[in-house]
């Protein structure tokens, strides 16, 4: 599988090293990366043996079968679109973008009339599968969210003990905080959607993971999962497991048996 990138941050990083130099899957690799400037990422790229982009459109014609976006809820608004209308498959980690009801039927629309398929990672939480099964054909009652994270991640503002800083829907979750909280909204794709899913975010001066817990109930029963993530040492709001997830997603989705 030809790859190509779009931010190339701390995920980003981690992808092209994992893929490029670690070989994780075989014959799979990330030819193209898109930067907005190229300056500060040559080295990388060169290390990596990869070819750098900073006009969209030329990236866009690089012979890819695939496009990572590794970058931000907006950057996912503003290329998703023109990418399936390329023909090419896009795997999307900022999902927070999906939580916009227009642009998630825009997506299916566009993903549909081109024959492409999107992505979309479980990033830093599990029990995606648990909430999928349970909405197949019973009832799924509620679903809560309660991401737990450093302070210093989450606000400029000292914090000298914990604090509820949003208490709400996840469609408002991630319109406040749209580079922290796109786990509520790959949860409310894979259960009662964004406007009944509920969210709490706790800025806690005295932890130092990015701790997910995740409450479900409906007739199939009660979930109650709780993933405490150690962050990525460059970007410490992103969790080590977020970047995993790609990977494991990039595996299943030429992989002969599927899980889940
Ligand atoms: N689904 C999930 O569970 C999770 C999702 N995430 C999301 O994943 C995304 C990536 O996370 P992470 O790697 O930690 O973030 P980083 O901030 O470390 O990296 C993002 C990179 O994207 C680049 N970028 C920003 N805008 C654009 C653009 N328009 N075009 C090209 N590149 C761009 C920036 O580079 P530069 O400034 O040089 O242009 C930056 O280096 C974030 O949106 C984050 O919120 C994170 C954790 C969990
Ligand atoms: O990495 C995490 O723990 C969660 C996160 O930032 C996000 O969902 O945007």
């Amino acid at each position: 599988m030809k790859i190509g990138l779009i931010g190339c941050g701390n995920i980003g990083q981690f992808l092209l090293e994992s893929l490029n130099m670690d070989s994780f899957l075989d014959g799979s690799r990330i030819d193209a990366v898109f930067v907005r400037d190229k300056k500060g990422y040559e080295d990388l790229a060169n290390r990596c043996r990869t070819r750098l982009y900073d006009d969209f459109q030329a990236f866009l014609q690089s012979d890819t079968d695939l496009i990572i976006e590794a970058a931000t809820v907006q950057s996912v608004k503003q290329y998703a679109p023109d990418i399936l209308r390329h023909g090419k498959d896009i795997l999307i980690i900022s999902v927070g973008a999906l939580a916009d009801r227009s642009f998630f039927e825009e997506l299916k629309a566009l993903s549909e009339l081109n024959g492409r398929k999107i992505y979309l990672p479980s990033g830093a939480i599990g029990g995606l599968d648990v909430l999928k099964a349970a909405q197949s054909t019973g009832q799924l009652e509620s679903v809560t969210l309660t991401t737990r994270k450093p302070a210093s991640s989450l606000t400029d503002e000292p914090v000298e003990s914990e604090q509820v800083l949003f208490d709400g829907p996840a469609f408002e979750a991630i319109s406040q905080f749209p580079k922290n909280i796109n786990v509520s909204i790959i949860l409310s794709l894979a259960g009662i959607g964004a406007e009944k899913t509920r969210v709490k975010i706790v800025a806690d001066p005295h932890v130092n993971k990015n701790i997910h817990a995740i409450e479900a109930k409906g007739d199939f029963g009660k979930l109650t999962l709780n993933v405490e993530n150690n962050p990525m040492p460059k970007n410490p709001k992103t969790s080590y497991l977020a970047a995993l997830s790609v990977l494991s997603a990039l595996k299943n989705s030429h992989d002969w048996l599927e899980i889940g």
